[in-house]
């Protein structure tokens, strides 16, 4: 073996949950024990772990601390997007009503140290990558998953998750993680955690308001009677009875969580209320505790919300045919199962704006340039949107979260059904038609858009299909909602359907383009999604509404940062990056950052190692055809003309012929693993993007299969290169084993982007 072999060998091999081990042998949860022993949760077994001094240390904290009387309450955001971290808000605001104690940490500036101290913990957590924590998370999530001791002993918890169930098992992993090892640390669980899917706002304030009885219980807090009651607070000293609203109204957000390593958790001083950071609502709750308004579990038909939302969003209806539950086009750079961004809630009025929707800028549709053959079954675009006034600061590899307008078509094929014999034209029904076309998610199925649309409309049938959970779900995950529609008659009175829709009309993009004219144009690659399931069309909501929607459009849009899928800092520091078909969207604003950061070309000959071309960069593009298909070709070859491109390989699923045959691009791996190899060995980052979950995880396994063969091949014995019988098995499985070593530290490094 190399010595980077004898290094990745020795440093712990990845697992499903990214966790690493010394000597790893993957068990449940994907966690490894040094001496290769495996244990039910997942947890270490020797080494990797604490010391002794910092468990007693601990331990001696929380004896000193718990138990004093004073009843803390911690909310720990863990957000990539926003998503969670909006909740966990609104959670502290739920809280902060009946409650001043409570602080609202996020998990990147969380000090592992201080869950010793926990009292009363509640998290909310999303799921990002490939069923892994958010960005920012790791640190706790290591933690949390590798610790021995029991430092919530004597706590209570309770985990919310946010996820989407588009990705399968891996559907709010973490939240599930999470609430099993708080439990084995040691907390007592105060309620099941909840599972939310993209549509989270119903089932995340259904969630909160189960828990925060039970809550008010373990506080003993009195919240029973009417507006004007005082809070009792029982048990904590020098503060026996709290008027709501009053003085001592503290909730707030922390950032500070004092310096990783400390051995003596401290919490941070909490300063004296903060009025913008906890909304007292003027009325009190009736009989329980109320959820701020932006919570409503079933949100009240909002007929006015058309009116409210922006401008851009009454331009004049375009007619369209019908739409899809999913789309499918560039929001990869991420994952590419079109996760809805929940950023748009125009029909609500949340006390203070979410962060995205403070970041939400007006653009105007300016340009759409074929980038397929003319008559090709795909049809994929750019679309160039300019800001208007200041551009947006953001960095290749990010993404926006765009704001569409559903279809007439889309939009009479559901009211059809759910309303037949309405006219369109009353003041009620009309109302309500404009508030679905111009603010909801009308087409992205789901079990909690199935559960209300039964529990709304009544049908008994899908009661029924609702018993099994499993079967439901794979119904939402392969039927768009007209399928639902169709499928499953209900009827209702139009306000009703205000409340079966989720609240958010937006899809994720990656950003096509460098930043370079200062963020004010903005390019997306976008596949139209069209196609035929279960015998009906269907059409993508926010692709058709781009493909279709006229040139001088206006509509707005919200950055989405992405900091998993970034450059490498080290502008010297070689690329390499699969792209499937529009997921290319991020790589070309990686070339053309390239290109400016490096000023000249290159001139790396085809097929040089990194060195050899000084740093160039090496794309493997897949798509159907080279005729059809070829995206951005002409500023592909000028790129690999000019060396900011060192290598380009495509690969064809539908093609015989000179550029390749048919094959995809997990088979045609294989074949550049000795290269792949010499190019991460050379420091060179990976990157994978593509659409969907599962096709990514069986890129990623072919990339491990493919170094796997290239280091057998490296270290081949003379004469036993394709050694078969038991030897060569067992060679093969120590290559394999390599590999996912290999891969797994190339993550824990910072250089495999998927
Ligand atoms: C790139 C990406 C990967 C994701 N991976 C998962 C996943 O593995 N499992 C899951 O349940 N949800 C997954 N999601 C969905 C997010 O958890 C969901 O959008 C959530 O609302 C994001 O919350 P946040 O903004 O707090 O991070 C993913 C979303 C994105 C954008």
């Amino acid at each position: 073996m190399s010595d980077m072999a004898d290094a990745h060998g020795a440093a712990g091999m990845r697992s499903e949950d990214g966790m690493h081990g010394a000597a790893g042998m993957r068990s449940e949860d994907g966690m490894h024990g040094a001496a290769g022993m495996r244990s039910e949760d997942g947890m270490h077994g020797e080494a990797g772990m604490r010391g002794e001094a910092e468990i007693h240390s601990e331990t001696e904290t929380r004896s000193e601390t718990r138990g004093s009387g004073r009843r803390h309450v911690t909310i720990l955001a863990a957000s990539e997007t926003g998503n969670s971290l909006e909740v966990a808000e609104q959670l502290l605001n739920a809280v902060a009503q009946f409650w001043s104690d409570v602080e609202l940490v996020e998990a990147a500036d969380y000090d592992t140290a201080r869950l010793s101290s926990e009292d009363v913990l509640l998290m909310v957590t999303s799921t990002q990558g490939m069923g892994e924590p958010p960005y920012g998370a790791e640190r706790l999530h290591d933690y949390v998953m590798t610790c021995r001791d029991t430092p919530l002993d004597g706590a209570v918890f309770a985990v919310l998750g946010l996820g989407d169930s588009d990705y399968g098992d891996d559907f709010n992993r973490m939240a599930r993680q999470f609430d099993r090892r708080y439990e084995q640390l040691g907390g007592r669980r105060l309620i099941e955690h909840g599972e939310c899917d993209y549509d989270y706002d119903a089932t995340a304030a259904a969630w909160i308001e189960a828990m925060l009885p039970v809550l008010w219980d373990e506080l003993g807090v009195d919240v029973r009677g009417g507006e004007g009651h005082s809070v009792e607070r029982h048990g904590v000293e020098g503060h026996s009875v709290e008027g709501r609203g009053g003085e001592g109204h503290r909730g707030e957000r922390s950032s500070a969580s004092g310096g990783e390593g400390r051995t003596q958790p401290q919490r941070p001083e909490r300063p004296a209320a903060d009025a913008a950071a906890v909304t007292t609502p003027a009325t009190m709750p009736a009989s329980t505790p109320a959820l701020p308004s932006s919570m409503a579990p079933a949100e009240a038909p909002q007929t006015a919300s058309a009116l409210d939302a922006p401008s851009s969003l009454r331009h004049p209806i375009h007619h369209a045919p019908v739409t899809t539950a999913r789309d499918e086009s560039s929001a990869c750079a991420t994952s590419g199962s079109m996760p809805d961004s929940g950023f748009a809630r125009p029909s609500k009025a949340p006390a203070a704006a979410s962060h995205a929707e403070a970041r939400e800028c007006e653009t105007v549709l300016t340009g759409r340039t074929l980038l397929t053959a003319r008559g090709a079954d795909k049809q994929v675009f750019t679309i160039r949107l300019e800001l208007a006034d200041a551009g947006i600061d953001y960095r290749p590899g990010d993404m926006v979260a765009v704001r569409y307008v559903n279809s007439d078509e889309i939009m009479e094929r559901l009211f059809s059904r759910a309303l037949p014999g309405q006219d369109m034209h009353t003041t009620g029904v009309a109302d309500v038609y404009e508030t679905l076309r111009t603010s909801r998610d009308v087409t992205k199925n789901n079990l909690a858009l199935m559960t209300r649309y039964a529990q709304i409309g009544g049908n008994k049938r899908l009661k029924e299909l609702l018993a099994d959970e499993q079967q439901s779900r794979n119904y939402g995950r392969t039927h768009p909602v007209a399928a639902l529609f169709e499928d499953y008659l209900a009827t209702f009175a139009p306000e009703q359907l205000l409340d079966v829709f989720a609240a958010r009309n937006t899809r994720l993009y990656s950003i096509a383009n460098a930043p370079s004219a200062g963020g004010r144009v903005i390019e997306l690659t976008v596949t139209a999604v069209r196609y035929r399931a279960h015998g009906r069309e269907y059409r993508g909501a926010c692709t058709s509404y781009l493909a279709d929607a006229p040139i001088g459009t206006r509509l707005s849009l919200s950055l989405v940062p992405n900091p998993r899928f970034r450059m490498p800092q080290d502008d010297a520091a070689p690329m390499v990056m699969i792209a499937l078909g529009s997921a290319i969207a991020p790589f070309r604003a990686f070339l053309q950052e390239r290109k400016t950061v490096r000023g000249h070309a290159t001139s790396g000959p085809e097929h040089a190692s990194p060195q050899e071309s000084r740093g160039g960069d090496w794309l493997i593009f897949a798509d159907r055809s080279p005729d059809e298909d070829f995206l951005y070709r002409d500023e592909l070859e000028q790129w690999h003309d000019c060396g900011v491109l060192s290598r380009l390989d495509a690969v064809w699923s539908r093609h015989e012929g000179e550029l390749g045959h048919g094959e995809h691009i997990q088979d045609a791996l294989p074949r550049y693993g000795d290269d792949l190899l010499q190019w991460l060995d050379s420091g060179a980052h990976m990157y994978l993007c593509g659409h969907g979950h599962a096709v990514l995880q069986s890129i990623e396994d072919a990339l491990t299969r493919s170094l796997a063969a290239a280091h057998g091949r490296r270290h081949a014995v003379p004469g036993v290169v394709n050694a078969s019988g038991f030897f060569g098995q067992a060679m093969r499985d120590l290559d394999l084993q390599w590999a996912e070593g290999y891969v797994s530290q190339l993550r824990a490094d910072g250089r495999l982007h998927v």
